[in-house]
């Protein structure tokens, strides 16, 4: 297993406290650009990383009407990124609308188009929320299944999933549909708001893609001491 599998997320408020990530973890090679990061700085960490030659996952969960994520995924497609996110629950329309949006927008910045993938369902989610919270009447694997076979039919690369799904969706989905997975939990690690977790080990051994890997690794007292953790951890899958 090689550590490009791993994806590590800048949770961070601003430039600086990223940049200062970034520096401190020069073996990861894979770096995602979420929520906070994107609105509180914009772009400006897209350029840094790719400067250092990073792959990127811009995961903005795109969740809109068709016109809408369209535009937006015209937008994103536009960085040069390597992964880009929707939520499947946009419906079929907007998937669709999304997929094509990416390659109109890559092609016209004359840059690769990025893989679309969806959230089939968040990792935060447990099965007693989805039927209780959200109300929604299907089994959580059930529901899941169904998200990533709307996502594959829509013409999207692949899904975010929970580990916890992955050997389902495996076997369900096509072979190059890909499969990535955050709520990954070493032992040693504090679930926090993750619901639907495994270990780095077990996720790849269900038939995990990549592996989103954040705050055991970030908020750890020594980053790198966590990621070579992991990756012992992983040389023995
Ligand atoms: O269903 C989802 C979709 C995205 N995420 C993102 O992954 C990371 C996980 O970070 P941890 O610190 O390892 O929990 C985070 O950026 C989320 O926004 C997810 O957790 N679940």
């Amino acid at each position: 297993m090689t550590t490009d599998k791993i994806i590590v997320p800048l949770d961070v408020p601003d430039l600086d406290s990223a940049i200062a990530l970034v520096d401190k973890l020069p073996q990861v090679t894979f770096w995602k650009v979420g929520l906070e990061l994107f609105t509180s700085t914009g772009p400006k960490i897209l350029d840094i990383l790719k400067s250092q030659e990073k792959r990127i996952f811009l995961d903005l969960k795109f969740h809109d009407i068709p016109n809408t994520v369209a535009g937006a995924c015209r937008a994103a497609a536009s960085y040069g990124v390597d992964l880009l996110t929707i939520h499947a629950t946009c419906g079929k329309d907007a998937l669709k609308a999304a997929a094509e949006a990416v390659q109109i927008g890559a092609e016209k910045a004359g840059t690769k188009p990025p893989k679309l993938i969806a959230i089939t369902l968040l990792t935060s989610i447990s099965a007693r929320q989805l039927a209780f919270d959200l109300k929604i009447p299907l089994e959580l694997p059930e529901f899941a299944l169904e998200m990533a076979l709307l996502a594959q039919n829509s013409g999207l690369n692949g899904v975010v999933c929970s580990p916890q799904e992955v050997q389902q969706l495996r076997t369900s989905c096509e072979k190059d549909f890909l499969l990535v997975c955050p709520g990954i939990r070493p032992i040693w690690a504090e679930k926090g708001d993750q619901k639907r977790s495994l270990t780095p080990s077990q996720a790849i051994t269900a038939g995990a893609d990549y592996l989103v890997i954040g705050r055991p690794i970030t908020a750890a007292a020594e980053p790198e001491l966590a990621w070579n953790q992991i990756v012992e951890e992983l040389k023995t899958v």
